[in-house]
């Protein structure tokens, strides 16, 4: 979804198992999408809306899947940040994105060119990490704005 609209993607037009692959990922990261945003979980334990609004993404993961991409709503990010807390992320961002903020647990390092957008992108499917939109080039551009910037 960040490819340019006006280069064709790979992706289509490869194969049929690659393209098998990619349907997969896709069905993945809806379900993760759908689950962050399916409402009434707030009522519940994590624990509890976890396990409920799974089976609920599942179900709706399917339906959104049927639809075009056009169709794809994101949620208002007021919903996404009214969750509660797991206890086991408390003190920490949480994999829903709310907390307070600390110091990543996690750095990619690469090479410009190497795959990192890539590898970022594969490990943002899973539903417990929680990965920053742009790459914040803290130690090489923003050193200077120190660990209050960074958090
Ligand atoms: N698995 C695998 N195999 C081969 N090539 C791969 C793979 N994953 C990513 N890529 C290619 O890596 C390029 C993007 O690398 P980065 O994400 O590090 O780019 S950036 O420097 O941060 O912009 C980018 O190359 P270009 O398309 O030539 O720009 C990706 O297509």
């Amino acid at each position: 979804d960040r490819c340019s609209t006006t280069s064709p993607s790979p992706v289509k037009a490869s194969s049929g198992r690659a393209a098998g692959l990619f349907e997969d990922l896709r069905s993945l990261r809806t379900k993760r999408l759908v689950y962050e945003w399916t409402p009434g979980s707030e009522l519940m334990g994590y624990g509890a809306a976890r396990r409920s609004s799974l089976v609920l993404a599942d179900e709706r993961a399917r339906q959104v899947l049927e639809l075009p991409e056009e169709s794809l709503i994101l949620p208002p990010p007021d919903l996404v940040a009214s969750r509660r807390v797991s206890p086991r992320f408390a003190g920490k961002l949480s994999p829903l994105g709310e907390g307070s903020k600390k110091l990543p647990q996690a750095l990619i390092i690469g090479v410009k060119k190497g795959g990192t957008r890539a590898l970022l992108e594969f490990l943002r499917v899973h539903p417990d990490i929680r990965a920053v939109g742009a790459e914040p080039h803290f130690f090489d551009r923003n050193y200077e704005n120190g660990l209050e910037w960074y958090r």
